[in-house]
């Protein structure tokens, strides 16, 4: 399965935001965009999703134009920046409603098993974060696209994550942006930076300080 999103024109009022912005991603590979504050990363992932409607794009899949917004078709999974589950729900029932295992979740994250009947807004910013991209990693569907991850998760939880990334890429195109780079390095098959509106494919980690999206050097500390 590959999906290429093609000549993205987004405009907010007159202000360009993006231009002729190509992405490709594949089954089996985990494609990570790097960029800098308001470089258009979370919108590339909201019009991959459909919530969001650029001027013009292309969306294909297997090469057949996508004229729907994805959500629509449920074969995607969108880990927003921000909580996105009702504070109110219980925690068992999230699950159920995700149709995702608490039980293996449970047996894999021990430490969580206390949480099974609280409510989402008694766990802590980061459990809460961990329990979403575990949801949305696991739930049943071909894309899955990670808005920022890594935000707010301890070291160890970002193992975890980076190992279910790994695991789950075998059956499904994951697409994922962060600010810590060297974990979305760590993580991804193919490179996207963002830079000066538009998508360049980095083959080379030196293009990233080229890009001036790290400073010279970074990549030698
Ligand atoms: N609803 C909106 N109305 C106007 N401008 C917007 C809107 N949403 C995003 N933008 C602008 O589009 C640009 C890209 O935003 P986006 O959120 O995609 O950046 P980003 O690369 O994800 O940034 P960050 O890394 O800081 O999260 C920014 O300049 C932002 O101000």
């Amino acid at each position: 399965m590959v999906l290429e999103l093609d000549n993205v024109e987004l405009y907010f009022k007159r202000k360009r935001i993006l231009g002729s912005t190509y992405l490709r991603a594949e089954k089996g590979k985990v494609t990570g965009i790097l960029g800098r504050n308001g470089s258009g990363k979370s919108c590339i992932l909201n019009i991959i999703f459909g919530s969001l409607s650029p001027k013009y794009k292309l969306l294909r899949i297997n090469g057949t134009h996508i004229l729907k917004a994805l959500f629509l078709s449920k074969t995607v999974a969108f880990l927003p920046q921000h909580d996105f589950i009702p504070n109110r729900k219980k925690i068992i029932s999230i699950f159920n409603l995700f149709k995702v295992n608490w039980v293996e979740f449970a047996k894999a994250f021990p430490e969580f098993y206390k949480f099974k009947d609280k409510h989402f807004n008694q766990l802590s910013g980061g459990e809460r974060r961990f329990i979403e991209i575990y949801l949305i990693l696991k739930k049943h569907c071909d894309i899955v696209l990670l808005d920022e991850p890594f935000n707010g998760i301890s070291p160890l939880m970002i193992e975890h994550v980076k190992t279910l990334i790994n695991e789950e890429k075998q059956n499904k195109i994951i697409i994922i942006t962060d600010h810590r780079y060297n974990d979305v390095i760590d993580v991804s098959d193919n490179l996207y930076l963002i830079f000066n509106g538009t998508s360049k494919s980095i083959k080379n980690l030196e293009e990233l300080e080229t890009y001036n999206y790290l400073s010279m050097g970074t990549l030698n500390q």
